[in-house]
């Protein structure tokens, strides 16, 4: 391959290394197709100024540019490069401009941003139109990396426009889709970019894979290979709460803090089962399923909309803001938000689920300008941030459907946290129109009640009216005892005096006080550990903390006089918090020691 012309007149020199890299990209690229309004300045003979990803000037005369080098410049750079075509501009005031150029041309650059600054710059220089401008993204992975995607596609989508051939810019285009749970897209685009490119490159069929994987979790539901993965990570023998790269801020509620991890844990979809937001009876809105579910099967998984990212100094406010200003649909549902104007109504659906158009995303980030943002964000951090927000989120990580869930101490779905993605199953059978509840705070009655009367502000405090409340106070002799003063025996007692109690009620009872059945060991005055285990998988069966529920069952199976029976109970409860196609594999690797809830 001949690229005399580029190492001769280019200003800066390339490594030797580069330039191999260049053959390559050479003999593997069909070629490049400039802008036309490119390609008629070159064919006009106006100045191009042709520039490394880096932004260092590579050709900056006329004469120097072809129709032909410049494909050929494409390819040598693996569509590295960005072409300014400019009127006018000379070398000098160029210079102004070069180095350190930034990542992204978009319709309407912020100003205070580097693009805004340099767009600026530009057009202080009264030259060209800046949409005439061609700038190489040298640097989204920046943007996907702060999350914001749609500033990241609208970039990646400016250089296909010019180049439908760059490599990176697929690969950004996608790599945005995905952030935007956009995982059809995404693996659309590309497979296209692997044929039209004809291109071997391992990182778009990696992201290729990636792209498949997600887009089957998000159609179907099934988690089993991250869930197994992360379980073999040991990340579940973890007991406290500032692993991975979170570092959880304690919610005034005994044990409240859930077990964020990143550790062993491959990227995941979102995914939205049958379920929709609609008033609920309890309280204001809430999450209700909208066909007939067994235990296990997932109703939803989804990934923060933000979180405080304690190592990068990004606060939560600040993360809800990026993100809110990058995508409209994000600005909107901040209205539902608690703390925000339309927060009793229930949020259209669209905004809580990606839209799968293209055409969403191609607005002109107008949201940045909306001077109510700043004071709207500000409102819903200090709802989800004061006191703990009753949601059950830390405070330092808002998923918005966690939000929209209602309290009941006997839970209908299970919730889960791996990595950061939120899961939210069937706890049991649940019949259309059965509303989605998970417990806000688990053991005794006081210990609930002074967890719902201390979270989110004083509005929102509330007595539970549910039948375990009920039941409770009516059988117990001192209902209002701590935990530790607590003993089981007693509870005992007031459960053989209550003759009129059914089964099922002294179970509900039971199910409160499970950890503390287990702390005093299995006595004769105490039921059977099954007895147990039963009490806690049907009524207490929804724990976020430490995974305790599982952890609970398994240790009592070491004590269950019917092994059958409790090995029985636990995959029932296994179901409920990973799925039936799972259960079975993890109890086994329980059992054997090989992994532990
Ligand atoms: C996470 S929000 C749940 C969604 C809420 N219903 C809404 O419309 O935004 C938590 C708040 O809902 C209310 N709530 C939840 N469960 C309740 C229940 N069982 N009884 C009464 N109020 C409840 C409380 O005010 C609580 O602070």
């Amino acid at each position: 391959m001949e690229c005399s012309w580029l190492i001769k007149h280019a200003p800066i020199t390339l490594p030797a290394k580069r330039v191999s890299g260049i053959c390559k990209a050479h003999s593997r690229n069909e070629g490049l197709t400039p802008k036309p309004d490119v390609l008629r300045d070159l064919r006009q003979g106006k100045p191009i100024f042709v520039l490394d990803k880096h932004g260092r000037l590579l050709v900056a005369a006329a004469s120097l540019v072809t129709e032909e080098n410049l494909r050929d410049f494409a390819n040598h750079t693996n569509n590295n490069m960005f072409m300014v075509a400019m009127r006018g501009q000379d070398f000098d005031r160029l210079g102004i401009i070069r180095g350190g150029w930034p990542y992204v041309m978009k319709a309407r650059p912020s100003s205070g941003t580097r693009l805004g600054r340099m767009v600026e710059t530009i057009r202080a220089l009264g030259t060209l139109p800046v949409d005439r401008h061609l700038f190489k993204i040298t640097d989204e992975d920046a943007l996907i990396r702060e999350g914001k995607y749609c500033e990241a596609l609208q970039a990646a989508l400016a250089i296909l426009a010019m180049d439908p051939w760059s490599v990176p810019a697929i690969i950004g285009k996608a790599k945005s889709l995905l952030g935007l749970g956009e995982y059809e897209l995404a693996s659309s685009t590309l497979s296209a970019g692997v044929e039209i490119t004809q291109s071997s490159s391992s990182d778009m069929i990696e992201l290729l894979g990636v792209a498949e994987e997600l887009k089957t979790q998000a159609i179907t539901g099934n988690y089993d290979r991250p869930l197994l993965a992360y379980f073999s990570s040991g990340a579940f023998m973890t007991q406290d709460g500032s692993l991975g790269r979170i570092t959880l801020w304690p919610i005034p509620c005994p044990g409240y803090n859930m077990l964020l991890s990143t550790a062993g844990v491959p990227q995941m979809a979102d995914f939205f089962g049958d379920f929709q937001c609609q008033a609920s009876e309890l309280h204001g809105r809430g999450l209700f399923a909208t066909k007939a579910l067994k235990a296990g099967d997932l109703i939803f998984a989804t990934r923060p909309l933000a979180m405080e990212d304690y190592f990068n100094d990004l606060s939560l406010k600040q993360d809800i803001l990026n993100k809110a200003s990058d995508l409209s649909r994000v600005a909107e549902l901040l209205h539902y938000l608690d703390g925000a104007s339309r927060s009793s109504a229930p949020p259209p659906n669209r905004l809580l689920v990606p839209s799968g158009d293209m055409e969403d995303y191609m607005g002109d980030l107008s949201t940045a300008m909306d001077p109510e943002l700043e004071s709207r964000v500000e409102a819903v951090v200090r709802a989800y941030t004061e006191r703990g927000h009753p949601s059950l989120s830390p405070r330092n990580v808002l998923w918005p459907l966690l939000t929209l869930i209602n309290h009941c101490c006997v839970p209908t779905i299970t919730l889960r946290v791996v990595g950061f993605t939120l899961f939210c199953r069937a706890a049991r059978d649940l019949k259309p129109g059965e509303e989605l509840l998970s417990s806000y705070g688990d053991g005794p009655l006081r210990s609930r009640v002074s967890c719902l009367r201390h979270l989110g502000n004083e509005e929102s405090a509330f007595d539970c009216q549910c039948v375990k409340c009920t039941l409770e106070t009516k059988i117990l002799p001192q209902p209002q005892q701590d935990a530790s003063e607590i003993n089981v025996r007693e509870v005992e007692e007031s459960l053989r005096r209550s003759r009129e109690l059914s089964v099922e009620d002294r179970q509900i009872i039971r199910s409160a006080y499970g950890f503390l059945y287990y702390k005093e060991g299995i006595q004769s005055v105490l039921p059977d550990a099954e007895v147990i285990m039963d009490a806690v998988h049907r009524y207490a069966n929804s724990k976020l903390v430490f995974h305790s529920c599982l952890r609970l069952q398994s240790q009592l199976l070491r004590d269950a006089k019917n092994k059958e029976a409790g090995r029985e109970i636990l995959l029932k409860s296994c179901v409920s918090h990973f799925g039936v196609s799972l259960a079975q594999e993890l109890v086994v690797r329980v059992e054997h020691g090989v992994g532990a809830f």
